[in-house]
């Protein structure tokens, strides 16, 4: 490879303001992350569960290799590449880069997940075994993270062929380490293929409901049908998984704009969030509940329905708010919202959802993941990972999102807060 533009050469900013604990976080997260996720699965399987057992119990490493498993993680990963580069649906414009150009994006990622289910359905008339998922959820996970650092070192080599403003702020620190935790690039491609993009939406966001849909055949298999919980687990999240790649096509700055793509360079966090950490920790629930089956009452049911509709709600209204707010501030859904001005021409909304708390869409999102849990009982700590986890990651999202609106908004932020005080909780936080 040549090295391009000469011209513009690629200098460290050692000042940079480094996120996620700094050079300590990204010495220990790559290290602790990947041992979580084996720890989380080895614990749903075993019979107590419990997540406070010490020393903790780490599977043996015959358990974490099987030949199928890496067949099955690139044959998926090559079906989700070939369905991204086909000619479906339509393509979109990202924001403006720093250059002053705009990348373009496919948007078929609910193209993808039909065809992705209707392959599965095909499979499963054809007799395959999907319920054996379950025993290949460790070697599958030891693959997906094996293959995570391996993908995040050829980003981190590549991205030293890149012009400067193609590197993301936050990841030319000169730290080796920190820059290949954060990434360097911030949207790597080969040719068109856009790699980040890809990652974020497609093979371990589809993988996630289909290893959920592997569970409730495992669940068919050891006891003849499908527990109500187990039904109400794989449904919320498909929702949830379809609702993403449904409004990648109806609101498409939605995805295009989160700071993930708009900010973020792409390295190992995100690769093995993506690749290994949503399709693997984010379906627990359903792992859980095929070594310890649930009884629901149909009054429970209803009741967990009805939470994950609240939640579904507050998160999709919020978000959809905003988006169209973004896309037509004139549209008669959102023109009589009070809003205030910022130096930038970009106006704040101060009523409507966002006038509720700063991020209604993390609230709604939290609810979610309370109702993914609850089918579970309450017997096991477990099953409340997620929303313990999540509850995590949205409070420091949205610090992270505060310094970027601040720094954006300056003083018109600060109103915004003196107006709208909760952060995400309504009279809480
Ligand atoms: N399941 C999971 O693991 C995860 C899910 N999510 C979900 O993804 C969704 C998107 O979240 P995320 O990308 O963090 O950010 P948001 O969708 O909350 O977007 C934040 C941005 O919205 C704009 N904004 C903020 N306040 C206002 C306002 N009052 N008026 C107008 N615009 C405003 C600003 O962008 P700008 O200045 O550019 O307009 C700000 O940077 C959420 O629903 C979240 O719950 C997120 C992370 C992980
Ligand atoms: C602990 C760790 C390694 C964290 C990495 C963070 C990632 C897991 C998340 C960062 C932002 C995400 C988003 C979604 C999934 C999780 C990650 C990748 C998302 C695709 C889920 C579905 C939503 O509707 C969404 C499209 C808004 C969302 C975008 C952000």
């Amino acid at each position: 490879m040549k090295r391009k533009s000469q011209g513009l050469k690629q200098r460290p900013s050692h000042d940079t303001e480094r996120e996620f604990g700094g050079t300590l976080g990204a010495l220990c997260i790559p290290v602790l992350l990947p041992l979580t996720v084996m720890f989380l699965i080895g614990v749903s399987r075993s019979p107590e569960a419990s997540l406070l057992q010490w020393p903790p119990a780490l599977p043996s490493t015959d358990q974490l290799w099987d030949p199928l498993a890496p067949v099955l993680l690139l044959g998926w990963i090559s079906l989700h590449a070939l369905l991204y580069v086909l000619p479906l649906g339509k393509l979109s414009e990202g924001l403006v880069l720093r250059n002053g150009t705009r990348l373009k994006y496919p948007i078929n990622g609910f193209h993808s997940l039909c065809i992705s289910g209707m392959l599965l359905m095909l499979l499963l008339g054809l007799g395959a075994p999907l319920g054996s998922l379950f025993e290949l959820l460790l070697p599958l996970a030891a693959c997906a993270i094996a293959g995570s650092y391996l993908f995040s070192l050829y980003l981190y080599i590549r991205s030293f062929w890149v012009p400067s403003h193609a590197l993301a702020l936050g990841g030319n620190t000169g730290n080796p380490l920190y820059d290949f935790f954060i990434g360097r690039e911030l949207n790597p491609r080969i040719g068109n293929f856009d790699l980040k993009y890809f990652c974020e939406l497609r093979p371990g966001l589809i993988g996630w409901v289909v290893i959920n849909l592997g569970m409730l055949m495992k669940e068919v298999e050891l006891r003849g049908s499908p527990s109500l919980a187990m039904i109400l687990v794989n449904s919320f999240q498909l929702l949830y998984v379809a609702d993403a790649l449904w409004n990648e096509d109806i609101s498409k700055e939605a995805v295009l704009t989160t700071m993930d793509i708009v900010h973020d360079g792409f390295g190992f966090m995100l690769v093995f969030g993506d690749l290994a950490w949503v399709p693997f920790t984010y379906g627990m629930q359903a792992a859980f509940l095929v070594v310890h089956p649930q009884a629901l009452s149909s009054l429970g049911a209803a009741a967990i329905i009805a939470l994950n509709g609240v939640g579904y709600y507050v998160f999709r209204k919020s978000n959809s708010q905003k988006n169209q707010f973004r896309r037509d501030p004139t549209h008669p859904s959102v023109a009589r919202l009070e809003t205030i001005a910022t130096a930038t021409g970009k106006r704040l909304l101060v009523s409507g959802w966002w006038g509720l708390v700063r991020h209604p869409n993390y609230l709604g999102d939290l609810l979610m993941a309370l109702a993914w849990s609850l089918p579970c009982g309450f017997s096991h700590l477990l099953p409340y990972f997620y929303v313990i986890y999540f509850a995590v990651l949205l409070i420091h999202r949205e610090d992270r999102d505060e310094r970027q609106c601040r720094a954006k908004y300056g003083l018109a932020w600060d109103t915004y807060c003196q107006r709208v005080p909760y952060r995400i909780f309504p009279y809480v936080y």
